[in-house]
Parts: structure tokens; sequence; C-alpha cells
């Protein structure tokens, strides 16, 4: 039973691999190989998606599976039915999961476990991993590498970050800047175990809540929208604390080199000007077409002992 549920449970090489692979699948005319042919996924949703949803849907119908997709009422989950029992249900039943929730990460190792099948975290609370490879193939499909870049991250410390943070960490000599609000930071222990990996390749991690102060030459300049799909601000004035990471381009003025990256979906006026975001330096769009790229990617890799069962 393969999934991906957490960056940190693949080896580097076999990440690099989904990465360069999710890089040339836009570049790919269809048909795809049907890796996935005869095989049925669970695409269970229980937060709103545009991109994640689509692009794994896609990817495993183009792949030659077929899917049964679950949204946020439709399964006895609702009704108190375990986690536990519920992935025993998947497992005697489907060849895979895709799973998106704002819960922990925990929680799909529980329906893994239970039901011995492979899941894809599509985002759990702690870490977006698919956004990870998403980014980092961006990257690479736009500069022709990642090692070496400078990317200054402008926002919420959230689970976008986290997976940011965790890829550049397999990569060389990348310098990650996190511009964050007070209070809306990176967890502690998290950037020490960014800072301890990254050390091994020469990548460095900072993390600072002033963006006038940093002084990198970015590459990269990448924000993320304020309010986090399932999940509630603590203060009810907390528009405040972010204003000061609002991308307009003024800010983009400061490193007119970089592109500008978003994982969407954007909010015009808070986080991102729309001239920023629609305009010339903005690779975001493509980033999202990304989404189907890394997608196509991960799912063959979890199934690829092509004629076997994953499971
Ligand atoms: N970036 C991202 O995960 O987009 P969706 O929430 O639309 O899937």
């Amino acid at each position: 039973m393969v999934g991906f549920l957490s960056l940190d449970d693949v080896d580097t090489d076999e990440l690099h691999k989904i990465v360069g692979r999710s890089a040339t699948v836009l570049d790919q005319p269809d048909p795809l190989e049907k890796r996935l042919s005869g095989k049925v996924l669970g695409v269970y949703f229980a937060k709103t998606s545009t991109r994640t949803r689509t692009a794994f849907s896609t990817a495993a119908l183009r792949l030659g599976a077929s899917i049964v997709q679950y949204g946020p009422g439709d399964l006895q989950l609702n009704t108190g039915e375990s986690l536990h029992d519920t992935g025993r249900m998947f497992g005697a039943m489907l060849d895979g999961l895709v799973m998106r929730t704002a819960g922990p990460l925990e929680d799909m190792r529980v329906v893994a476990r239970s039901g011995g099948l492979p899941v894809v975290n599509a985002m759990a609370a702690q870490e977006h991993p698919t956004q990870g490879v998403c980014d980092a193939a961006a990257m690479l499909r736009h500069f022709g590498r990642v090692d070496g870049l400078s990317v200054l991250y402008v926002g919420e410390g959230n689970n976008t970050a986290v997976a940011l943070g965790k890829i550049l960490s397999t990569y060389r000599d990348v310098t990650v800047v996190f511009a964050t609000p007070k209070g809306y930071g990176l967890d502690a222990a998290l950037l020490d175990s960014l800072r301890e990996k990254g050390a091994e390749s020469g990548t460095r991690f900072v993390e600072t809540h002033d963006l006038d102060t940093v002084d990198i030459t970015a590459d990269v300049v990448y924000t993320t929208r304020w309010q986090t799909t399932g999940t509630a601000k603590p203060s009810a004035d907390w528009r405040e604390d972010f204003r000061p990471f609002h991308v307009d381009d003024e800010v983009m003025a400061r490193w007119p080199e970089a592109v500008f990256m978003h994982d969407l979906p954007a909010h015009r006026g808070d986080e991102v000007k729309g001239s920023v975001l629609d305009g010339d330096r903005s690779i975001a769009w493509e980033q999202a077409r990304m989404k189907y790229g890394s997608a196509v990617a991960i799912l063959e890799w979890i199934y690829r002992d092509s004629g076997q069962s994953a499971r």
C-alpha cells in the first residue's frame, strides 16, 4: 500500500522524479498510457476545491480509472461511523482514495491503514503535499531548475507553506524566506526540521514578520489567500495583521526579476492586487494548470507497478 500522504514519506529521488514528470505532462499530448485501467478510485472532498478535485478526477479518468465522488455530506461519517470503519469499506471496494479534509493528517493515515489502500492527501490541516509537488514542478518548468532559486513566500504559514518548505528542502542551495503575519507563522518545530533538512543541501530557511526588511534577490514572490480552506482565524480583526502582506505592484517592484506565484483561489484586493495576479510577471495560471500535471505524475507513481494492484 503506497499512497501520498506527506512529502516526508517519499524518498527525495522519487519525489524529484514525480516533480520532473509533472513538468512534462503538460507538454505531452493525450493519450496518456492507461496505467490505472480497470481501477476504481474514490474522490472524497469534505472541503471545497476547484483545482485539486478537478485535477485528480481528470487525471484518474485520463489514466483509465473510474472514479466515485463523495462530497462533504455524502458519507456515513456524518452520522457517526468511525474513520476506521469507513476506511475498511473503502478498502473493500476501491483501489485508492483521494481525500481532502480540514482535519489532521492522522485521519488519512487511519483510513489508509484500516482500508489497506493508497490514499492521496489532497489537503489536510498540516500539509498540502500535492500543492508542493505542483509548485516545484511549476518552478522547474519556468526556470529549468529548482536548485539555487530564491523564493519569497508572503502570507500565512499554512498547509501550502508547509508543503512548499518541505519540497524546497529537498533541493540544493535554495533560499526560502517566509514573510508571515505575527501570530500566523510556521510552527517552530516544523521550521527547525526544515532548517535541519536544508542544511544537508545548502538550502536555508528564514522567517520574518516584517516584509519591509526582506533583502534577498528573489526569483519568486509567492502568496496565498488569507483565509485558508477549512480554517478560521482566532480574532475578529485579523485582517489588520494581514494587510502589510498584500502583494501589489509596489511590492513586486522591489523584486524586479521575480515571477509571481499563487496557489489559488485568489481574493483580489486581499493578498494580491489584480494587476499582479493577472500581470505579465504572474505564472500563477500556469502553476494552476500544473495541478493536473502533478496529479497525473502522483497517480502514475502510486500505480507504477503496472498490471499489479497497488493494494
Ligand atoms: N490550490 C488548491 O488546492 O486549490 P483548490 O482548493 O481549488 O483545490
